[in-house]
């Protein structure tokens, strides 16, 4: 199985859960996990798509909430000029497998979720969803992650996996 996951992250924290998401896809899958502004145009000839990024303002990040956070870093970000929502508008994609992600604070548990977004925006690109949306939660607007979710993320990798496993002829008859 070849794998494709595409991580939006300003802080660090997504890109963690989508490096144990890539780790829970299993040593059988070949998985590339890629930083959007370095995602193809086009996603073909991978069998399953895993797209995740940050809350921000209870949906995917806009160039707004990417500069206000890179002012909430002090400077140590740079505000990227393209996010998850940027790139989902333009994307081409073949017949594929897909899910969707997104990392949200635990303190105030706000509405709202990029991991939403994301799901539909890959339905409307024609992806076969497996399963529902994800959330995994960091304690502080900055982080880090709660305790646990790495490993969260890399359980939910692996049921990702089975979702795609074929199906043997004759199995469990
Ligand atoms: C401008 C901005 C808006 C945010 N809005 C929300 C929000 O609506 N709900 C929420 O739970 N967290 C919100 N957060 C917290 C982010 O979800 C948190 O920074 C993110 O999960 C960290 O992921 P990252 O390290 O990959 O950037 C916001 C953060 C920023 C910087």
């Amino acid at each position: 199985m070849k794998a494709l996951v595409v991580v939006e992250s300003v802080f660090g924290n997504t890109r963690q859960i989508a490096e144990a998401i890539a780790q829970g896809l299993g040593d059988e899958a070949l998985v590339r996990v890629v930083d959007v502004a370095d995602a193809p145009a086009t996603v073909d000839g991978v069998d399953l798509l895993v797209v995740g990024g940050p809350t921000h303002a209870f949906g995917m990040t806009r160039e707004s909430t990417r500069r206000a956070a890179a002012e909430q870093s002090g400077g140590a970000v740079p505000p990227a000029a393209v996010g998850l929502r940027e790139w989902l508008a333009v994307v081409r994609v073949g017949p594929v497998a897909g899910a969707a992600f997104d990392t949200r604070m635990d303190t105030f548990r706000l509405p709202g979720s990029a991991a939403k977004g994301a799901a539909r925006a890959l339905r409307r690109l024609g992806v076969r969803l497996v399963d529902r949306p994800r959330t995994f939660r960091v304690v502080g607007m900055q982080g880090p992650l709660r305790d646990g979710e790495p490993f969260r993320a890399r359980a939910w990798g692996a049921h990702l996996a089975a979702q795609m496993a074929p199906v043997r002829p004759g199995a469990g008859a």
